[in-house]
Formats: C-alpha cells, structure tokens, sequence
C-alpha cells in the first residue's frame, strides 16, 4: 500500500543549501524512496523570483515521490501541516562576521518562524535548524514553539565533527575511514573545543595516536602567519592552534568567498 505523504517544510529554499536539497529530498534521498512528500517552499519577497524557478524546476522533473509544492513567502500557509521543518532561511555570515553576529537577525527569524510552526504544524512536527547560530535559533524555537516536544527540535553541528575528520585525514594523507575518537565539545561556534588528545588512526602496525604523528613532520610550511605561529608557540602547539581555528571557523569556506560561506554540498 502507498505510503501516506509527509509535508516538508524547507525555509530559505531559494537559498544556496536549499537550491541543492530541495530536489534532493523530492527525490526521497532523504526519507526513502517509497516515501510520498509534499513539499512547502519558503522564502522571501525578495526571493520570490528564485523560489518560483525552484518550483518550476521541480515540476519539469516530474518526479514520482513529489505529490505537491507549496512555494510562499507567507509563513503560516508555509507552516500549515508541516511534519518536518529544514529550517536554512536566514543570513548567512559574511567573511569577517563570526556566526553569533547573526544572532540579532536570524533570532527574530526564528521566532515568528516558531509561532507560526506552533499554531499551524502537525503535533509531532520534527524541526532541523541549519541556519546560524543553529544551536541559539533551535532555543529559540523551542521557547516559541512549546507544544512541540523538545526531542523533536535538533540542530546542525556534525558538520563540525566532518570538518574536524577532514582536516586529521588531509593532513595525514589518509581515509576519514582509518581516523577514530574525534571528539568536539561545545557548540556550532568559535567556543568549541574539537578535541584531538584520543584520536587514532589505522595503519599496518595498528593504531597510532594522532598526536604523536604530526608532531614528526612539515606541515605548515608556505604560509608565513602560520611559520609566525609556530616561532612563538613552537610547533606542536601551533599545529594544534591552527587545527582549532579552521575546523571553529570553518577556514575552506573563507577561502571560496562570501558568496559560497555556508556549506552546500558539505
Ligand atoms: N549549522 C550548520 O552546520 C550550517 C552549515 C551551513 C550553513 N549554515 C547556515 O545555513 C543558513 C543557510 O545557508 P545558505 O548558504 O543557504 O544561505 P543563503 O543566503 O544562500 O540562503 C538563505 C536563504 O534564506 C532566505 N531568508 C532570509 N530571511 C528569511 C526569512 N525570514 N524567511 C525565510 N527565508 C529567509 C534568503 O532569502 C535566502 O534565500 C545560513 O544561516 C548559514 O550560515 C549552517
Ligand atoms: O560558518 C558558517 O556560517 C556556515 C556553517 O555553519 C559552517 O560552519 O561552515
């Protein structure tokens, strides 16, 4: 028997990570591939151009899962039934801003959003806020939307346990598969600590410690703030340093510019 459909609700979907799983989670790549959804599409005035492309798209992909598309700037006929809420809609931070910059714009986002997923969602309505800073607008949301059960309100942060994998295997020149016990503590945001004092990775002679590792080599070398870094702290240190500022900040995306600074495709 066909399954019933599930509303999702994407919020900044004529944004950048929108425009990327909006198709995604039509073609059940993110509820399965028997599962019927009917998508609600967000975004605002000055998106409303974008978001109608979005939809347009959608439908010339006459795609079998897909049993509807609401595409609105008008959040409560965004809201209406929704049993899962992807919650991107927001700023995203530019180079210089830090994601607690975002805090006065994207929190009163995130309030009207709560209210409206408050009155008019379904009563067991799962929430994914993605949109910075995740972990404050996920408290916001569940302060303005208490009838929803606080364990269906989540945020995104593996992102910071990816990154923290990625930057271990990069540097050592081996598989995220080989590297275990990355541990981050704390949360989405410059205050984290991504810790690296447990990690191992595989090689022919069994585990080795992360730590012991990267201390016996050249990395580093070319870029003179980091050489700056290294003179005063020494190397081990430095090295450490430099791991925890790029997986905090997320440095790869500095380095692609304003215009790709949050994580599509991540
Ligand atoms: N938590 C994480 O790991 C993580 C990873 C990547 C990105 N992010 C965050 O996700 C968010 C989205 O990233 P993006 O690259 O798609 O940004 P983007 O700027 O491309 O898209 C954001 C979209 O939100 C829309 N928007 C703004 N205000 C809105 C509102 N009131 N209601 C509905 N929509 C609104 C914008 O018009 C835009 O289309 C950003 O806040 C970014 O910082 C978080
Ligand atoms: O940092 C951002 O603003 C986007 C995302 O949360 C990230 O960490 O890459």
């Amino acid at each position: 028997m066909a399954k019933i459909p599930v509303t999702v609700l994407v919020t900044g979907a004529a944004g950048q990570i929108g425009d990327a799983i909006v198709p995604m989670i039509a073609r059940g790549i993110m509820l399965g591939p028997d599962q019927p959804v009917i998508l609600h599409l967000l975004d605002i005035e000055q998106a409303a151009e974008s978001l109608h492309g979005i939809r347009m798209e959608l439908t010339d992909a006459a795609l079998p899962l897909l049993k509807g598309v609401v595409a609105t700037t008008d959040v409560v006929e965004a809201c209406k039934d929704v049993n899962i809420a992807v919650m991107l809609g927001g700023s995203p931070r530019k180079e210089i801003t830090l994601r607690k910059h975002m805090l006065s714009t994207n929190v009163s986002i995130y309030k009207a959003q709560a209210l409206a997923l408050e009155e008019h969602a379904a009563a067991d309505c799962k929430v994914l806020v993605v949109a910075n800073p995740a972990n404050t607008n996920a408290l916001i949301l569940k302060q303005f939307a208490p009838s929803i059960p606080k364990k269906n309100i989540t945020c995104l942060t593996r992102l910071d346990h990816n990154r923290a994998l990625g930057q271990i295997a990069d540097r050592l020149k081996i598989h995220i598969s080989d590297i275990k016990n990355v541990i981050i503590w704390g949360n989405h945001s410059t205050t984290q600590y991504p810790d690296v004092n447990h990690v191992t990775f595989t090689t022919r002679n069994g585990e080795r410690p992360v730590r012991e590792h990267v201390a016996d080599d050249h990395w580093g070398h070319g870029f003179p703030w980091e050489c700056i870094l290294m003179v005063l702290m020494g190397f081990h240190l430095a090295l450490f340093t430099l791991f925890l500022l790029n997986v905090r900040k997320g440095n790869g995306q500095l380095c692609r510019g304003s215009r790709l600074m949050s994580s599509r495709g991540q």
